[in-house]
């Protein structure tokens, strides 16, 4: 399925997650780590998913990746149910050291997967020069990854994903091995992409604040067996920066809400099964 020709304007649905439920059995154990999801995300959308550690953000993100096949429920990527990891996608994972090759040179890592794409070998050159590029790697193009930073073989990574061209992007905890610094400057280099190329991202982090600061939208997960617990709508502005959206008063609200609704779904505080759909209205704040 490509979906590149397909008219997603923005505002209509890319992603919908259906009642999916994953069971996991075998070793004589069972361990229902999802019990029934239900969200949609929209073509151009930037989504943030956070939850309680070992709530099944992985597991989630796997289905929808089409890298484990979900016990029960669908996920569609452009209307089409997703039965394998579909050519629509690209994934960022949290350990970008076991995600490249080492050796490879950077740009070789990068056009791998347009291998499996029908491009010309002078198209794939271009992509993986943009891409390069647009995380400020031009220059690290010949360098073997072990040569770079952790936050240089996140950005390899990025760039990557980006070069496939994917009309949805799963990332998934990708800033969590490393540093502080770099993580903010890898957050800001990802909302910039995210305006620049108008992809639809579905951001998987347990940070709280870097739920509030990316997403358009959190989705709050519930301890396992997960579902989700409230939709908030982020209505920060679309200019956001370090130094003065996490100071905002409205960004204070925002994290203190997720933080108590976080608190609640671990002490297993019972929350209503339906998905609170609040996508259009303000959140109501206490
Ligand atoms: N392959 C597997 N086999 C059996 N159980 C599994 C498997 N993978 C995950 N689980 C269980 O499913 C539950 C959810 O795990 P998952 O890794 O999806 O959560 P998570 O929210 O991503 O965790 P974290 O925030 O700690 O990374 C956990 O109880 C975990 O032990």
């Amino acid at each position: 399925m490509n979906l590149s020709n397909v008219n997603l304007a923005k505002g209509r649905s890319m992603l919908d997650v259906r009642g999916l439920r994953k069971v996991y059995e075998g070793s004589g154990r069972r361990v229902e780590a999802v019990r029934d999801l239900t969200f949609t995300v929209e073509a151009g959308e930037l989504v943030c998913l956070v939850g309680p550690s070992g709530c099944g953000k992985t597991t989630l993100l796997k289905c929808v990746g089409g890298l484990l096949t979900p016990t029960a429920g669908d996920v569609l990527l452009g209307g089409e149910r997703v039965i394998g990891p579909p050519p629509g996608m690209a994934v960022v994972f949290q350990e970008y050291g076991r995600s490249l090759f080492p050796w490879m040179r950077v740009r070789e890592n990068v056009e791998l997967p347009l291998k499996q794409k029908k491009l010309s070998s002078v198209r794939r050159r271009e992509l993986v020069a943009d891409a390069l590029e647009s995380v400020g790697l031009t220059d690290a193009a010949g360098a073997y990854p072990w040569q770079l930073s952790g936050g240089m073989q996140q950005r390899v990574a990025i760039a990557r994903a980006l070069a496939y061209e994917p009309d949805v992007l799963l990332m998934d905890e990708p800033f969590a091995a490393v540093d502080a610094q770099t993580r903010a400057e890898l957050e800001d280099l990802v909302r910039g992409l995210w305006r620049q190329r108008g992809i639809t991202i579905l951001f998987v982090t347990h940070d709280i604040d870097e739920a509030v600061y990316l997403g358009e939208r959190v989705l709050i997960l519930s301890s396992s067996p997960t579902v989700v617990q409230e939709q908030l709508k982020i209505d920060l502005p679309a200019e956001r920066d370090q130094l003065h959206t996490r100071v905002a008063p409205r960004f204070a609200e925002l994290r203190t809400h997720v933080y108590e609704q976080i608190q609640a779904a671990k002490r297993g505080t019972p929350v209503d099964r339906m998905v609170k759909d609040v996508s259009s209205d303000t959140p109501p704040l206490h």
